[in-house]
């Protein structure tokens, strides 16, 4: 008895998977010929006879749930009614069905990718090998196949089809279609750190969300954080003063913690004072665990769950995820606060800090979206999209900054330009820095941007293809991975003539070129959110330090070497000796 209730358990697991397969066919099958209603009661009046369920009951549930219910049902027969023969059965059938699905999308896959040019593939684990290796193989392949085929080019990892761009009118078309808004599956390996946040949200969710949470970012909102900006980064001066004279450092580690600081204040009115405390466990763990995911994307056989739990790596994201829990414990809310929904907001925020105290009073990032969304959002939804904005905001910025020091130490005449600037703009004046000073820092602008391009911290991005589209003249199928090269495009001298020269005056206003050339922070609606506090955080935290310190380095440009870990990082870190300015010390 116990032996077939654990076959029909087992069946019934296997049965859960071929069933989403064959409603999906179904889906597919009706969509294509009648459209999204007729799709949704067709498979709907399929199932319903068959296992008793009400009309009604099933037709309230929505399309992700609606697998759910099937299979629930399912799994009530088959417990009851189990036997060998009707399990074997079922399972052949399901089989049957799974290799016919199989089939019919992998060849229209198939004769659509043949038409696209890319390096052969083999059977079943397509151009697999090729990538193996690191992740700056990774990316090196990539770039190789881009060189040597013409753009766009077709790979396959496995069952997995992808299409690389990086033509600018490419770009434009997947950027801004509304069939590639998908994120590509290698994301979802971020939503147990990052749940459903705008980052990972499939395409439902996120239409919703981004509508709501956009307001929260627009300029006069951002510039009422310019004064928390400004704060920080006279608490970063003060702490790099200890630095001075004695050799190089590694900017990065002073300005992660600044950028923790700042942007946990805005997204949520915590002062967590990682600077004070030279706390960095939050950031070891998030560091850990962008280096872990990074690891996961690449390596087609820690994709499965089960797999990836096994392996050490594995079970150092469970702990590091753990970890960021765990901090739950250790938060101290020391001040009341003035908002109605702090008792909601208490329970729900202390996952992601260390010490914190809510000692502000300004409105942040999470009261405006409970402003505008009331309670749309629940407290899952609202922790996920404070996670996301801590984990999309700090290391990128963190990042983008320290080789915006790292090259102006490099280029010295650069960097007494933007010394100028600052000195025509305060004077000898130690006052802080305010919007209207931010406005005003127009080369310092122009060198963040050439930054940027060199070094775009997401060097690759991907989406995944809801429908067909076309790029130049080629079919990209629905079901495939559009990798969009970001860097590569960068680097293109067509675009940018003398890449590897930094020449920030090449984004001065009057140097026009296609729009969907220079893509730091991406482009069209799924780009990034943040863009606009980014540019005023960095800018805020450059000419703050700039202001007080010169910075040089022993590196030069050909010194800095690469490394992706999700992020595009230098490998020899961002090495800055720092000498006092006459004014301002
Ligand atoms: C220099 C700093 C930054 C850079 C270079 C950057 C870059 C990017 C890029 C390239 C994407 C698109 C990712 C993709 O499609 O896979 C993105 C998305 C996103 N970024 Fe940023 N980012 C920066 C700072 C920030 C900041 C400060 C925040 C928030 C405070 C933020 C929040 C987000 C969010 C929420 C998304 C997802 C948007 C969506 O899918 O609708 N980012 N960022």
């Amino acid at each position: 008895m116990e032996r077939q209730v654990f076959a029909a358990e087992l069946v019934t697991k296997i049965v859960e998977y071929f069933t989403c397969f064959a409603t999906s066919i179904l889906r597919d099958v009706c969509l294509k010929q009648r459209g999204p209603e007729a799709a949704y009661a067709d498979v709907l009046f399929l199932v319903t006879p068959a296992y008793g369920q009400p009309l009604s009951y099933l037709y309230h549930a929505h399309f992700e749930g609606f697998h759910l219910r099937v299979m629930l049902s399912l799994q009530g027969t088959l417990l009851q009614q189990c036997s060998v023969v009707m399990v074997l059965l079922l399972l052949i059938f399901f089989l049957l069905l799974f290799y016919a699905h199989f089939r019919f999308r992998r060849q229209r896959m198939e004769a659509l990718a043949a038409k696209i040019s890319g390096p052969p593939a083999w059977p079943f684990i397509g151009n697999a090998l090729q990538f193996l290796g690191t992740i700056q193989d990774v990316l090196r392949t990539i770039s190789r196949l881009l060189h040597r085929y013409q753009t766009p080019v077709a790979f396959w990892l496995g069952p997995f089809f992808y299409v690389a761009v990086a033509r600018p009118a490419d770009i434009e078309t997947v950027l801004t279609s509304p069939l590639a808004l998908e994120k590509d599956r290698v994301y979802r390996f971020m939503e147990p750190w990052l749940g459903h946040g705008l980052f990972t949200a499939p395409v439902s969710t996120w239409r919703v969300n981004r509508k709501l949470i956009t307001p929260t970012f627009n300029p006069r909102i951002l510039e009422r954080f310019v004064d928390v900006f400004s704060a920080q980064a006279q608490i970063l001066v003060r702490k790099l003063a200890k630095e001075v004279g004695g050799g190089e450092c590694d900017i990065f580690h002073y300005i992660n913690l600044c950028s923790l600081d700042t942007i946990c204040e805005t997204a949520m009115g915590l002062t967590v004072r990682a600077q004070d405390n030279n706390n960095a466990d939050y950031v070891t763990a998030t560091k850990r665990l962008s280096q872990i995911v990074a690891v996961r994307m690449f390596k087609a056989w820690l994709h499965p769950n089960w797999v990836f739990k096994l392996t050490p790596l594995g079970r150092e994201h469970a702990r590091q995820l753990r970890y960021t829990e765990h901090m739950t414990s250790t938060v101290n809310w020391v001040k009341p606060c003035v908002i109605v929904h702090l008792p909601r907001l208490r329970k729900i925020f202390t996952s992601c800090l260390l010490m914190t105290d809510r000692t502000i009073t300004r409105k942040v990032f999470i009261d405006l979206l409970l402003e505008l969304t009331g309670t749309t959002f629940n407290d899952e939804q609202l922790k996920a999209e404070a996670t996301t904005m801590i984990a999309a905001g700090n290391d990128t910025t963190a990042t983008m900054t320290s080789f915006v020091f790292l090259v102006l130490a490099i280029h010295q005449a650069e960097q007494e330009k933007v010394y100028e600037e600052m000195r025509s703009i305060f004077g000898d004046s130690k006052r802080v820095t305010t919007s209207r000073d931010l406005r005003q820092m127009d080369y310092l602008e122009l060198c963040i941007k050439e930054t940027m391009r060199m070094f775009p911290v997401a060097p690759l991005i991907a989406r995944y293809l809801t429908g067909d589209i076309t790029v130049s003249d080629v079919v990209v199928p629905t079901g495939s991975s559009v990798v969009i090269c970001i860097q590569h495009v960068h680097m293109d001298p067509e675009h940018f003539p003398e890449p590897n020269k930094f020449i920030p005056e090449r984004f001065l206003p009057d140097n026009k070129r296609h729009p969907f050339s220079y893509l730091p922070f991406s482009a069209g609606p799924r780009n990034c959110i943040g863009l606009r506090y980014a540019m005023l955080l960095m800018k805020t935290i450059v000419s703050t330090v700039l202001r007080h310190y010169k910075v040089t380095t022993s590196l030069k440009m050909a010194d800095i070497l690469l490394k992706v870990d999700i992020l595009l990082k230098s490998v020899r870190g961002y090495p800055v000796a720092l000498e006092p300015r006459r004014y301002n010390n």
